[in-house]
């Protein structure tokens, strides 16, 4: 196929992005908007003198320096107001890549500075993602984020009030932040009681350590899907089993490469993985702060792997099929994103 002809495919491919921050997701309209309302001081008042505040650049050097970037954003999502806002537009900036399906995550904990509760962090985010659902006829769930550097009764208060919104918005936990100085070891009590609970649960794995982290998250967490698991490649054992569990990986490309989890296109593992057999998705992570889009992700794996057309679509498959949606939704996005692929002439 023709790189023109390609370029057309992925646009109108539909698509899903299982694994995107909401406070990653933030434009730097928003901000002046919402520094505006609330009276905050900025260090600057225009969207593009604001982006170097929010975004990493080309000479990011590791996962800690791309987290700093997230200090700046979180001081305006402090208010339901803000919270359902983004939600919303997270919503608006996936469906004008023509994803029919996302999953938002984000740390209630993070919210909290002037003193909105856990549940109503999660309230106005989940308020958010359903006037986004009817305003573009996309679906959307939200994943309730314990923090690595937070304190474990912070962390179990995340858990309770996640179970409180499965089935109203909320489909799932996960595990994020600094992997390099907090194992997954720490959070098994943590997360057994998600288990307990009966959450599904994703866990950042293998991002910014190794691949002990993706068998600790899958063995002793009760991972269903692994955020990231780029590391893998260092253990063909635990590879191995990742690729026998099918358990999906939420591949995040330009975050890889940006947090260093490898050091370069050429080592990043996707192609490999894929013709493996692993059950490789592909998603954003943080379109702001990473300056990607859902369908920048799908060009570079075309133009820099040589996946085709029916390879990208599978992988959109992938993601159907992994998505934390209740059954019956479930089936009518198989059959939406089904069609819509067919409709494009790629047979699977
Ligand atoms: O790629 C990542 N790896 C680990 N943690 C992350 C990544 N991207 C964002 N966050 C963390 O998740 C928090 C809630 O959304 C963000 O504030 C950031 O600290
Ligand atoms: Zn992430």
């Amino acid at each position: 196929m023709k790189q023109e002809r390609i370029g057309d495919v992925i646009r109108q491919l539909p698509k899903v992005d299982l694994h995107v921050h909401l406070d990653g997701s933030v434009r730097p309209e928003t901000v002046l908007a919402i520094a505006q309302l609330e009276g905050i001081e900025l260090p600057a008042y225009d969207a593009d003198a604001l982006l170097p505040f929010m975004q990493v650049n080309d000479s990011c050097q590791s996962l800690t320096e791309y987290l700093s970037k997230f200090d700046f954003t979180t001081r305006f999502l402090q208010t339901g107001q803000a919270l359902e806002r983004v939600a919303y537009e997270t919503v608006a900036q996936a469906a004008g890549h023509n994803c029919h399906y996302i999953e938002v995550r984000f740390a209630p904990q993070l919210h909290r500075r002037l003193g909105m509760t856990v549940e109503e962090a999660i309230h106005y985010v989940t308020q958010g993602l359903k006037r986004g659902e009817q305003q573009f006829g996309i679906q959307a769930r939200a994943i309730g984020i314990c923090m690595r550097n937070h304190s474990q009764a912070e962390n179990f208060e995340v858990i309770e009030a996640s179970a409180a919104y499965i089935g109203k918005g909320l489909a799932a936990v996960d595990l994020a932040g600094d992997e390099a100085s907090y194992p997954p070891e720490l959070f098994r009590e943590v997360f057994a009681r998600a288990h307990k609970l009966a959450i599904p649960v994703t866990i950042h794995a293998g991002e910014a350590a190794g691949a002990g982290n993706v068998y600790e998250a899958i063995s002793n967490l009760g991972a269903s899907r692994i955020g990231h698991g780029i590391r893998l490649q260092e253990n063909p054992d635990i590879l191995d089993m990742v690729l026998k569990q099918q358990i999906p990986l939420e591949m995040c490309p330009v975050s890889n490469i940006q947090t260093k989890a490898v050091a370069g296109w050429e080592t990043y593992p996707i192609r490999d993985y894929y013709d493996r057999g692993l059950n490789v998705t592909v998603n954003t992570d943080n379109p702001s702060v990473s300056g990607t889009d859902i369908t920048r992700e799908y060009r570079i794996l075309s133009e820099k792997f040589g996946f085709t057309a029916p390879e990208l679509a599978r992988i959109v498959m992938n993601g159907v099929e992994a998505a934390f949606l209740e059954d019956s939704n479930k089936q009518q996005l198989k059959k939406s994103c089904g069609e819509a692929i067919h409709a494009l002439g790629i047979h699977l």
